[in-house]
C-alpha cells in the first residue's frame, strides 16, 4: 500500500455520532464483547452485496469467490484487524457511510438513551448494537482499509480515534474488500487471544453463512512450522437442514443472531415445501416485544435466499405487514437467480410465497396457542394488537385470525382470557349474538350500567381494552361464524328477550321526557329503556353515528370538528331516583329543581359512558345543593 496522491483530510463527524461516540467510549462497557459480531456482519454484509452484484457483472469477482473473513490478532502491534474480500467502499461511501449514523434504529436509540440517562443502563447497548462504530468500545484507534469493487487498484484509508474526527487518505490496495483494524486498549487485550476469539465466534457468529478464518500455526518435531486457515464457524444453513436434526439450542442460536432479539423465541416454524412451490423456510415467533421496538418498528418481511444466495434482507412481499414480529429465512427454488429488484416488489411466485408463508405463521401461532398457552398468552398480550390489524387488513384469513384473538369478559376472572369459539360454546341458548364494549380499562367497564341487563340474563361481554386497535378492526369483523358482533352501547342494542316499556309507563313519562329534550339540547332524544337494572340513567349511540370512544380518539388526534355526535338519554323507569321525579314533575311541573335533576342525570350518564362532563363545576354545584338539602333533613 503506497499513498497516492489525494492528499490526506481531516474531518469532522456529524453531532449525533459525537454524541454516540462519547456514549460509548465513556459510559458503556458491558458486553462489550457484541463489537465482533457487528463487525462480523458487517463483514458478511458486504460479501453478500458483491454476490449479488456480481450475478450481473461478473467483472467484480476479480477471479476471487473464496469468500471469507480473516480474523487476523497481532500481540506485537496490539491490533486486531477484521478482513473480507467482499464488496469494499470507494472514498465517498467511507465519508458517507463512516462519518454520520446510518441506521435509523441507532438515532432513535441514541434519542432514548438520552432521555433515560444512559449511565443507568449500560446493558443496553449489547441489546442492541451499534454497527461499526461498536469497535471504539475496545478500540482507541480504528483504521479501515478499503477498496471497492473492480478493476482500479484505489482504495481509501480511513482512521479515527472516536474523539471528533476521522481523517481519509487515498491508497492503493490489491485485494478487493475491507480490512477494520483495532488498535485494542490496553484493557481490551484478552481480545487478542485465539481462544478468546473461537468462543466468541461460536457464541454470535456461528451460522454466518460465510467462513470465518483466523491463522493456525504448527510447529513440527523438526521445527519447522507451518501455517493454516482454522475454519472458526460452523456455516450451517440451518434453514436447508430437515428439522429432525436440528436441536432447540440451535435455533435459538441462529434467531438471535438474525434478530435483535435477547430472548428465545416462543415458536419455531421451520418448513420444507415440495411440489407446486418449492421453498425452505425458517421463521421465528418472538416470545414477546424484543427490546429493540421501543426505538425501531421491525420491518416486515424475512431474509430472501434464492439457492443459498441472499437476494434481498429483508423482502418485504413474503409476508404481509400485519406478520412484522415474525424474523426468519426463506429460501426460494422457484425465483430465478438473476432475478431483478423491480420484479421482488410484485411477482406472482412471491404472492404463492406469500400466502403458504402466511399460513404456516397462522398455524404455527395455531399451535402455540393450543400446546403452550400460557406462552402464547404472553406473546399475546405484547403483540396481539397486530394480529386486530391483520382482520382489518387480510380478508382471506379473517376467519382463522379471528380464532387466534382472546378477549377478557364480564364473566372471566381478571388475567384470564376466552376465545370467540370458547364464547361461542358457552351461549346460552336464547342468546344469538356476540356482545362487545370496548373501553379504556377492564375497571370501568365492568362497572357500565350497558352490561346489566345482559349480566342479569346470564349473557356474557366481551370487555375490550385496547381502543385504538379495536375500534379499528371491530367494523372489519361484522360476525363470527354466522354470530353478528354487537357494541352493547348501541341503541338498538339489547339482551334478547328484554323487558319492553309498557305502553302505561310510556305515556305516564311522556311529558316530562319532552321537558328534558328541551333542558338538554346536547342529546339527540330522551326516552325510557329496560337495559339497566341498577342505573338510572346512561347514554347510548345512534345505530348510525360514530361509537362514543372511537369519537373521543378522533378528537385526540385532532379530528373532527370539536362537537360530538348527540347521544340517546335512556332512562329507567324503575329506579326508585327516576320514580321519584316522575311523581315531582306530577306533583308540579314547574318545579325548577326538575331542570337540575335532568343535568345530574345526564352527567352520570356522561361518566358512566368513560366520558368527561363538561362543566364538572355546574355538577359539583348541583350536587352540594342536593347534599346540603338532604343533609338538614
Ligand atoms: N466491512 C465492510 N465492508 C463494506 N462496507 C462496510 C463494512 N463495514 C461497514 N460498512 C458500511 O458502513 C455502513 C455503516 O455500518 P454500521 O455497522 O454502522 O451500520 P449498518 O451495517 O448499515 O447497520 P445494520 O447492521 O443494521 O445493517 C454500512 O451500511 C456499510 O455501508
Amino acid at each position: 500500500m503506497t499513498p497516492t496522491t489525494e492528499a490526506r483530510e481531516t474531518r469532522e463527524f456529524k453531532t449525533e455520532l459525537k454524541q454516540l461516540l462519547h456514549l460509548i467510549t465513556h459510559s458503556l462497557y458491558s458486553n462489550r464483547e457484541i463489537f465482533l459480531r457487528e463487525l462480523i456482519s458487517n463483514a458478511s454484509d458486504a460479501i453478500n452485496k458483491i454476490k449479488f452484484d456480481s450475478l450481473s457483472h461478473e467483472e467484480l469477482l476479480e477471479n476471487n469467490k473464496d469468500w471469507k473473513i480473516k480474523l487476523i490478532p497481532n500481540s506485537d502491534a496490539k491490533t486486531l484487524t477484521i478482513s473480507d474480500n467482499g464488496l469494499g467502499m470507494s472514498r465517498e461511501t467511507v465519508i458517507q457511510e463512516l462519518g454520520t449514523i446510518a441506521r435509523s434504529g441507532t438515532k432513535a436509540f441514541l434519542e432514548s438513551l438520552k432521555q433515560k440517562q444512559a449511565d443507568g443502563q449500560p446493558e443496553l447497548i449489547g441489546q442492541f448494537g451499534v454497527g461499526f462504530y461498536s469497535a471504539f468500545m475496545v478500540a482507541d484507534k480504528v483504521t479501515v482499509v478499503t477498496r471497492p469493487a473492480g478493476t482500479s487498484k484505489e482504495g481509501v484509508r480511513w482512521e479515527s480515534d472516536g474523539q471528533g474526527e476521522f481523517t481519509v487518505e487515498s491508497i492503493e490496495k490489491d485485494a478487493r474488500g475491507t480490512d477494520v483494524i483495532l488498535h485494542l486498549k490496553d484493557d481490551a487485550t484478552e481480545f487478542l487471544d485465539r481462544h478468546t476469539l473461537r468462543s466468541l465466534v461460536r457464541k454470535f457468529s456461528d451460522f454466518v453463512e460465510h467462513s470465518i478464518v483466523m491463522d493456525e500455526t504448527t510447529k513440527a518435531e523438526d521445527g519447522t512450522e507451518t501455517t493454516s486457515e482454522e475454519s472458526l464457524n460452523s456455516r450451517k444453513a440451518i434453514w436447508l437442514r430437515n428439522r429432525n436434526e436440528v436441536t432447540a439450542d440451535e435455533y435459538n442460536a441462529f434467531y438471535r443472531q438474525i434478530s435483535d432479539d435477547t430472548q428465545d423465541p416462543a415458536r419455531v416454524i421451520h418448513v420444507a415445501a415440495e411440489g407446486s412451490q418449492e421453498f425452505k423456510a425458517l421463521m421465528f415467533i418472538p416470545a414477546r416485544k424484543p427490546y429493540s421496538y421501543r426505538w425501531e418498528e421491525p420491518k416486515p418481511g424475512l431474509k430472501l435466499y434464492i439457492q443459498r444466495v441472499l437476494i434481498m434482507d429483508p423482502c418485504e412481499a413474503v409476508l404481509p405487514p400485519y406478520l412484522r414480529f415474525v424474523r426468519g429465512v426463506v429460501d426460494s427454488s422457484d425465483l430465478p437467480l438473476n432475478v431483478s429488484r423491480e420484479i421482488l416488489q410484485s411477482n406472482p411466485i412471491l404472492d404463492g410465497l406469500q400466502k403458504n408463508l402466511t399460513r404456516n405463521v397462522l398455524q404455527g401461532l395455531e399451535a402455540l396457542r393450543n400446546l403452550e398457552y400460557d406462552k402464547y398468552v404472553t406473546f399475546y398480550n405484547d403483540l396481539g394488537g397486530m394480529l386486530k390489524e391483520g382482520i382489518a387488513r387480510d380478508w382471506n384469513n379473517k376467519e382463522k385470525l379471528a380464532d387466534l384473538l382472546l378477549f377478557q369478559s364480564v364473566k372471566t376472572p381478571a388475567g384470564s382470557y376466552l376465545t370467540f369459539k370458547q364464547y361461542v360454546e358457552a351461549m346460552p341458548e336464547n342468546q344469538s349474538e356476540i356482545y362487545y364494549l370496548v373501553g379504556d380499562s377492564r375497571e370501568v367497564l365492568e362497572r357500565s350500567p350497558y352490561l346489566e341487563s345482559f349480566k342479569a340474563r346470564g349473557f356474557d361481554v366481551l370487555l375490550l381494552t385496547d381502543p385504538v386497535i379495536d375500534e379499528y378492526f371491530l367494523p372489519n369483523l361484522p360476525e363470527y361464524k354466522g354470530k353478528k358482533l354487537k357494541p352493547v352501547d348501541r341503541g338498538d342494542v339489547h339482551a334478547d328477550g328484554d323487558q319492553t316499556v309498557t305502553d302505561e309507563e310510556k305515556s305516564r313519562f311522556a311529558a316530562m321526557l319532552q321537558r328534558f329534550q328541551t333542558l338538554l339540547p346536547e342529546v339527540k332524544e330522551v326516552r325510557l329503556t329496560k337495559r339497566m337494572t341498577e342505573s338510572a340513567a346512561c347514554l347510548v349511540a345512534d345505530p348510525s353515528a360514530m361509537p362514543a370512544h372511537l369519537e373521543r380518539l378522533m378528537q385526540q388526534m385532532g379530528q373532527g370538528d370539536g362537537t360530538l355526535s348527540k347521544r340517546i338519554l335512556e332512562l329507567n323507569p324503575n329506579h326508585p331516583a327516576v320514580l321519584a321525579l316522575v311523581e315531582r314533575w306530577e306533583r308540579a311541573t314547574d318545579d325548577p329543581r326538575i331542570e337540575i335533576y335532568a343535568r345530574l342525570l345526564y352527567d352520570q350518564a356522561v361518566i358512566a359512558e368513560g366520558s368527561k362532563p363538561k362543566d364538572p363545576a355546574g355538577l359539583a354545584q348541583r350536587i352540594n345543593e342536593l347534599l346540603a338539602r338532604d343533609a338538614r333533613n
